[in-house]
């Protein structure tokens, strides 16, 4: 019989949200429990697709787990960073630059920001099948919670938000849908673009993820002025943030100011990468953030982060989804032509090893950085 109880983790207690007035971005909080039937969705539907449309950004709420339940997957978030020594995680680094794939650690100082100043962050990736890989003694108790909350991410919020953008485009609900599965074989897809496919050459790519930032030394924040994480956009479709209380993250708007993301209790913060951009023909837009450095009533703290990241099914052709009747009536923007678009596969990888790693190349009077990956022009925002 399945045990009742779950195993212990040390509680992860963050500090009280800022008291500073900070510059918040104003996005739309959408209730996702209003998706249960499909007037509801309608209504949602609108509203997300003018969200991602104009910021690329917005909040879910009531996504169906209690706050103690966030709180618990926070909790076994720090697991990999307070419970795992430096020999160990050394066994479990990830091989991004040989693999183009995030899985197991990203040791703190692997990326360059700025001026010879690396990152101050680690991250633990997990495949949403969580048998793909080992993982340290002290994260395994929580393996079967772990993927308790992939499926929760990929099917109660993932889901959900790709039928409300889909319909946004006016294509079937499930045409985003299908691009995204979740076990590895056995299923059907109605999908074109997945019919030609093999099953058995299908990989699923989205993960978990767990990231800590520390805070660093007032050398580094003034050498990067201080940014923790350089402006960018997500290479994936969609990114699902559980907020959390520690103010650092912005966005760069329309109007290249950057706003600061507002932490709403046990709110998820929703945005969009290069592959939706890419689906929807420039439709619904990958959003560049960054993270700073937090406001002073929350500078010595660490700050903990959770996310499911999420991708297309590995094979999947980024290219627009051209039978959509809104993107005929407002038209496509391609930032390649279709016969050279990436497969999500050839994305990801090429951006994985890229990033942080490549010598970039100044742009627009040294506010922007640039490389090319697989013929695509990729920006990078100080
Ligand atoms: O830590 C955050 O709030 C955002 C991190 C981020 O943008 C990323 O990992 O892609
Ligand atoms: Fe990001």
């Amino acid at each position: 019989m399945p045990s009742l109880t779950v195993p212990p983790a040390a509680r992860y207690i963050s500090p009280p949200t800022t008291q500073e007035k900070l510059d918040y971005a104003d996005l739309a909080v959408i209730d996702l429990s209003k998706a249960q039937d499909a007037k509801g969705r309608a209504e949602l539907a609108i509203q997300a697709s003018d969200a991602m449309k104009n910021h690329g950004f917005f909040y879910i709420i009531n996504h169906g787990y209690t706050s103690s339940q966030t709180e618990r997957m926070f909790d076994i978030a720090d697991v990999p960073f307070s419970c795992v020594e430096p020999d160990e995680k050394r066994v479990y680094t990830g091989k991004m630059k040989e693999t183009g794939s995030y899985q197991g650690y990203k040791p703190r100082q692997y990326w360059h920001i700025d001026n010879g100043v690396h990152d101050q962050l680690e991250h633990y990736n997990i495949n949403r099948d969580v048998t793909k890989r080992e993982h340290p003694e002290a994260v395994r108790p929580f393996l079967n919670e772990i993927e308790a909350f992939a499926r929760h991410s990929h099917f109660n919020v993932l889901h959900p938000i790709l039928r409300l953008l889909a319909l946004g485009l006016e294509l079937p609900e499930d045409a985003l849908v299908d691009l995204h599965g979740y076990s590895s074989v056995g299923e059907t897809y109605g999908n074109h673009l997945l019919a030609l496919l093999k099953v058995s050459t299908l990989t699923r790519p989205s993960k978990v993820r767990f990231m800590k930032y520390y805070p660093r030394s007032q050398a580094e924040e003034l050498k990067t002025k201080n940014v923790w994480l350089k402006g960018h956009t997500d290479f994936g479709t969609i990114t699902v943030l559980y907020s959390q209380p520690v103010s650092a993250l912005q966005i760069l708007t329309r109007d290249g100011k950057w706003k600061w993301i507002k932490h709403i209790e046990n709110a998820l913060v929703i945005n969009a990468g290069d592959a939706l951009e890419f689906l929807s023909g420039g439709y619904y837009k990958a959003t560049i953030h960054r993270v700073v450095q937090p406001p002073a009533d929350q500078r010595n703290c660490t700050r903990l982060g959770l996310f499911y990241f999420c991708m297309t099914d590995d094979a999947v052709k980024l290219v627009p989804l051209a039978e959509s009747p809104v993107l005929q009536r407002v038209g496509i923007e391609r930032r390649c032509d279709d016969v050279d678009a990436p497969t999500m596969e050839a994305w990801r990888r090429g951006r994985t090893s890229a990033y942080g790693q490549t010598q970039l190349k100044a742009a627009e009077e040294g506010k922007v950085e640039e490389e090319v990956i697989n013929g695509v022009l990729v920006k990078h925002y100080n």
